[in-house]
């Protein structure tokens, strides 16, 4: 079959897009989803989407990873799905959507730059400088001194692949504090590789950075591949509600592909 895809990329996190309406892309297999993602044999993305009908929403966002798994909820992906509604005019200046963590509710300015509500997050577990927790997907977010100086494929292997987070896998942030907010690098799952971006791995850090402040805080956060910002209020050590991740989505290129 011939598949019409579109590409988008949010701070470097490039995704293929699927208008998927009619529902004519719901039979792609895992195989040919790791196909169309894949850099050299096919269009190349960190992950794909789909763009799905609802009857609540306005759409319903179904994110696979570049391995061909469906994963769990990708920031980067729902702003650029977002963006790819706005182009379609599907949607006018703001949202609401369901994807696989519950529904999403987000605004998108002329220039691109999308705010997406993120899930509360209730549970952030610490040891020294290490945290785990869920912005929608599974976190280990590290602090150092220096992110320019870890090897990001190795270390971040070594946490995702050791004995408590091998089976379902887990996204691994290296993040070092800087006068202007958080400087981040991610190991992501499902690409098993750094990815120039990861939203709800910024979301993660920017949590995981807070201190016992109740209020609201917003802190910028740089990735390799563009600077996003995080907004969240904070109600206790361990709650965070009105999370929202904003930053650039942008669409880059369209075209046909033949998948067998
Ligand atoms: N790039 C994504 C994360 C995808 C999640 C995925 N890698 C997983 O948890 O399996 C983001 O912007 O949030």
């Amino acid at each position: 079959m011939q598949i019409h895809f579109y590409k988008y990329q949010g701070a470097g996190n490039d995704f293929v897009v699927l208008d998927n309406r009619e529902g004519i892309y719901d039979g792609l297999s895992t195989a040919q989803i790791h196909f169309l993602c894949d850099r050299r044999f096919g269009i190349g993305a960190d992950g794909l989407m789909m763009l799905n009908p609802h009857t609540e929403g306005d759409f319903e966002m179904r994110y696979f990873n570049a391995d061909g798994r469906e994963g769990s909820m990708c920031g980067n992906g729902g702003r650029c799905l977002v963006a790819f509604a706005r182009h379609r005019e599907l949607i006018g200046t703001s949202t609401r959507f369901y994807a696989v963590d519950g529904w999403h509710e987000a605004h998108i300015q002329d220039d691109g730059w999308v705010s997406l509500k993120m899930q509360d997050v209730g549970e952030v577990e610490r040891s020294g400088d290490d945290f785990v927790l869920d912005t929608g997907s599974p976190h280990y977010v590290r602090f150092v001194p220096d992110v320019d100086a870890v090897d990001v494929w190795r270390s971040g292997r070594d946490i995702r692949y050791n004995e408590r987070f091998s089976g379902e896998g887990i996204n691994v942030n290296f993040v070092q504090r800087t006068d202007g907010g958080l400087k981040i690098r991610t190991y992501e799952r499902g690409v098993e590789a750094e990815t120039l971006a990861c939203g709800t791995g910024v979301t993660a850090a920017a949590i995981a950075a807070a201190g016992d402040q109740p209020g609201s805080h917003a802190v910028a956060v740089n990735a390799r591949g563009g600077r996003l910002e995080v907004r969240y209020r904070q109600t206790d050590e361990q709650h965070f509600t009105d999370v929202w991740l904003c930053g650039p989505a942008a669409y880059v290129f369209e075209g046909n592909i033949p998948v067998e």
